[in-house]
């Protein structure tokens, strides 16, 4: 019998189904990821490990001919939206959104309004996983089961539903930014008040300074309106205010049902959605009737199961910048070596797609593909190389890179997150010396540009998505939705169980097309 560990949920980065293997000469292997050395490949095999482990998952047997059919209801299972109606007595009533349109046009004899809707249906579903994989040994293959098996998954819709779950006029929404800085943050802040006003909402607040905002005495909330947010897109940041750590969640709920919130949008990364689904459940337990609903902001772009995050595609646009400047300098120099370091603390989409976009990079490192620095195989050799070959070379690393290769404190930021050593300020120093040891001269010239891509307002992609995130996130919680995020997937616009996106980080798949798109541009080796 081929039984297998299920990856319960469905397809992510590691929602491949893995076996993990070990042989002789401690080259062990899961999926795509195989890493010479065993000491080295421990971190990326822990985290794998994480995802096998996890108690949720089950296992499945693919001799089963209805095997498919048991892995759709249990995807259908997780992806299920948590509803007002699943604990309360409630009862919807229509919509008092409208798009203002004449109603009763008649088009050649048939009545408009009759015919068609502006309306999603809570049936109307996006299909997740659009491409049939023949093999696991296809280029990005994610799998289910050993045959790579192609399953129809579908996700729900977001938009505007015919019935709604609250008298506009009794709902106090209110708004919060959480984590850091992100481009787009005004941009959804200002659609959620424009599209609680469309509904009828009188009462909309923000909260200031993430969720510290809602126990500090001292903050105040923020009255807001169509006229107070109208230009706030106008510039970077958020005109709440942001911040990391906090607070304790029965605190939080306490003063959600003290301020007498019936509507909470909060916007944030992967640690606001985890604070987000622990309110939600508080809220639950103490039957108390408010929507809860997750925008996922994060330049990192490292939620799971969407396309991208907002503010990721105004980070790179930014993160290119310097790398075009690293590129200047290092091809004006002698020898000349630029290195930009760049944001994405377990995830290397920036550095990825910042290298891809200037085209200028020759060595890009991610955390998710280890690397060796000395050695025959390491960076410093290959720098050499590309010294001799063309006389610069552009840098460009992520944050989280290379962590294995420096000395890690036990330190964490305030919202638990590890603070990580510099690899940046590792790399310069090394080259520096590798160069000088070898008697070759070197120009290195090191820009850590980390705030300036994310606190620039969001740039013309990142403010559509923004917008029809901070719309389909008033229409969620009209909807009676809770504990729900909102994303995009295959470029449509869908909701999705917060509890399903907080499961482990996005990362960049070492074998997907785009990491190889991102090598055949760089044309660098393996450096390991
Ligand atoms: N596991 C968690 N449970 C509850 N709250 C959390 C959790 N992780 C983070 N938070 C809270 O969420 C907020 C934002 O988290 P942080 O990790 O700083 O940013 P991001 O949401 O961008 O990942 C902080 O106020 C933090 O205290
Ligand atoms: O200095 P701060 O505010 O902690 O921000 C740095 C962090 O911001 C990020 O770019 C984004 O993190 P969040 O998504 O948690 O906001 C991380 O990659 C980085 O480590
Ligand atoms: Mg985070």
């Amino acid at each position: 019998m081929a039984s297998h560990t299920l990856i319960q949920g469905f397809p992510s980065t590691y929602v491949k189904l893995g076996i993990l293997r070990s042989s002789s000469n401690g080259v062990r292997s899961w999926g795509s990821l195989v890493c010479r050395k065993k000491k080295r490949c421990k971190p990326l095999l822990m985290k794998i490990n994480a995802v096998i482990n996890d108690p949720s998952h089950s296992t499945i047997d693919f001799d089963d001919p209805d095997w498919k059919i048991h892995y759709q209801e249990k995807f259908e299972e997780c992806i299920r939206l948590p509803h007002l109606s699943d604990n309360l007595n409630v009862t919807p009533r229509h919509t008092t959104f409208s798009l203002k349109k004449r109603v009763g046009q008649v088009i050649n004899g048939i009545d408009s309004s009759e015919e068609k809707s502006d309306y999603v249906n809570d049936d109307d579903r996006a299909l997740l996983k659009v491409i049939k994989f023949s093999s696991p040994t296809s280029a990005g293959a994610e799998c289910i089961d050993p045959y790579c098996n192609w399953v129809e998954l579908w996700v729900h819709r977001a938009g505007p539903r015919k019935q709604i779950y609250f008298e506009p006029e009794n709902v106090k929404a209110a708004i919060v930014t959480c984590g850091g800085l992100c481009p787009g943050l005004n941009d959804v802040i200002r659609q959620i008040v424009f599209t609680l006003e469309v509904y009828g909402v009188k009462e909309i607040v923000g909260i200031p300074f993430g969720y510290r905002g809602f126990v500090d005495e001292e903050l105040t909330e923020i009255k807001l309106s169509r006229d107070i947010v109208q230009n706030i897109n106008l510039s970077g940041g958020s005109l709440l205010g942001v911040s990391r750590g906090g607070a304790n969640i029965n605190d939080i709920v306490d003063r959600i049902q003290a301020k007498n919130i019936s509507m909470l949008f909060v916007l944030g990364g992967n640690g606001t959605h985890a604070g987000t689904q622990a309110i939600h459940d508080e809220c639950q337990k103490r039957r108390m009737k408010i929507s809860i609903i997750c925008v996922p902001k994060t330049i990192d772009n490292d939620i799971l199961l969407m396309d991208k995050t907002f503010g990721f595609d105004t980070a790179v646009e930014e993160a290119q910048r310097a790398i075009n400047s690293a590129y200047i300098e290092a091809h004006s120099a002698y020898n000349g070596i630029g290195l930009v370091k760049l944001m994405g603390r377990s995830s290397g989409f920036i550095a990825m797609h910042a290298s891809l976009s200037s085209g200028q990079t020759d060595i890009c490192l991610i955390p998710e593909v280890p690397f060796d620095l000395e050695g025959q195989y390491g960076v410093l050799n290959y720098l050499e190389k590309l010294m001799q070959k063309k006389g610069s070379a552009v840098i460009c690393v992520a944050e989280g890179a290379g962590q294995d290769l420096l000395e890690r404190s036990n330190a964490t930021d305030a919202s638990g997150n590890v603070v990580l050593a510099d690899i940046g300020v590792y790399l310069q120093q090394n080259i520096k010396k590798h160069f000088k040891d070898l008697g070759i001269p070197a120009d290195v010239k090191y820009i850590d540009p980390t705030y300036m891509i994310r606190a620039v307002r969001a740039n013309a992609s990142d403010a559509i998505l923004c917008t029809v995130l901070g719309q389909n996130a008033v229409h969620g919680a009209f909807a009676g939705f809770s504990g729900i995020t909102v994303g995009i997937c295959n470029s449509h616009y869908v909701y999705l169980p917060i509890s399903e996106v907080i499961k482990s980080h996005r990362l960049v798949d070492p074998n997907s097309r785009m990491w190889h798109r991102c090598l055949t541009s760089t044309g660098q080796p393996d450096f390991i």
